[in-house]
């Protein structure tokens, strides 16, 4: 949704399911100008007569996704003006890594508590950017922001989550010249000296539900066959499935998992992917709520993680938290 605000005119983004953060979202575009119309799956929205670039609290604070227009706007029109977004309190979620790599392509921001100003009114230029932690939505502001500046810049120690690379996609389909990085090389993006277009485009599933379901599976009942849903993705999630004693099967477009009859305890570490998602770490502590022996969860990417354990000790579980391990 953010990268339509990339291009003017008519962008179609389909597979969007009917969720409140999309209405969020679509809220934050209306008020910046943009027209939107949700059919079925898909939502058109028209960034034609933008106008405002001002986002305000009120809007920004029930999600953390608005901060992804911070990008695309600083790009096109030099300025924006933007309160800071809310979104799941898992713990200080800094946004510096977006903010650094912005001032590189030559943007001067002015940070005050609740609000980000953003200039750059000659428009933004191409830089080598090293992002001290692979942050998912500063790699995505930056590739979208590099796409509308002079030249080319290059992003090291990015985000590889498969969003990023579903994003990389999207930006291509508008016309974006960009290469993915893989293992040390950067994402390369060579800024375009002609407009984007709007785009079409199919997003990828939501692999945190698809994970989710997994997990659920592995708790409960009969086999359960999460379709629309891609191994690769979950490669992390269905050894430590595998591990735990449940039995998975995968199939061409879904996966089939079996209850873990017996679950013994395993241990988990949470990371960047394509490491154990930190999105499926409260999912997973339930699972070994029922599993035999004891088990240890560490969780390296937000400090504070663990509120959920609160209510598995309500409920009888025995749990013990030493800072960022339980
Ligand atoms: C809307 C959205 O897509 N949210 C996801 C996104 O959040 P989000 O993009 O906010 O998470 P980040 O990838 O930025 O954060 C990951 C780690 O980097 C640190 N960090 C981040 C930015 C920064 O400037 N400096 C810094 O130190 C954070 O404190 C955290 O320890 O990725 C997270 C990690 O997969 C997911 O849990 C969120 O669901
Ligand atoms: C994905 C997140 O959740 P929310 O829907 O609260 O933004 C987040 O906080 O990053």
């Amino acid at each position: 949704m953010a990268a339509s605000l990339l291009a003017s005119g008519k962008s179609t983004l389909e597979g969007i399911p009917p969720v409140s953060d999309i209405d969020s979202m679509g809220r934050i575009c209306q008020y910046l100008g943009a027209n939107i119309t949700y059919t079925s799956d898909s939502l058109r929205i028209d960034t034609m007569n933008l106008g405002s670039l001002n986002v305000p609290d009120r809007l920004t604070r029930s999600l953390r996704a608005p901060i992804l227009t911070l990008g695309p706007l600083i790009a096109r029109f030099g300025f924006v003006n933007f309160c800071l977004p809310g979104g799941c309190s898992i713990g200080t979620r800094p946004i510096e890594e977006h903010l650094r790599g912005l001032e590189k392509m030559g943007a001067c921001i002015k940070a005050s508590e609740g609000s980000v100003e953003a200039n750059a009114p000659s428009g933004l230029h191409g830089a080598t950017i090293y992002m001290q932690t692979p942050s998912v939505t500063g790699t995505m502001n930056l590739m979208m922001a590099a796409c509308l500046a002079s030249g080319v810049t290059y992003i090291y120690n990015s985000a590889r989550e498969p969003e990023v690379t579903d994003l990389a996609h999207c930006l291509i389909s508008m016309g974006a010249i960009l290469q993915e990085g893989d293992g040390p090389d950067p994402i390369t993006i060579f800024g375009c000296d002609k407009p984007l277009l709007p785009y079409r485009y199919r997003v990828m599933e939501d692999r945190i539900e698809a994970g989710t379901f997994l997990i659920l599976g592995a708790m409960a009942g009969n086999p359960l066959a999460v379709h629309g849903c891609t191994s690769k993705y979950q490669t992390a999630l269905i050894e430590k499935l595998r591990a735990i004693g449940a039995q998975i099967d995968i199939k061409k477009g879904s996966v089939i998992v079996r209850k873990a009859v017996c679950p013994v305890a395993v241990d988990i570490q949470t990371g960047p992917y394509p490491a154990y998602p930190t999105d499926l770490q409260p999912q997973f502590m339930a699972l070994l709520y029922m599993a035999r022996g004891t088990s240890q969860i560490t969780e390296t990417v937000f400090e504070d993680r663990f509120n959920q354990s609160a209510g598995l000790i309500a409920m009888g579980a025995a749990i013990c938290v030493d800072g960022r391990t339980l």
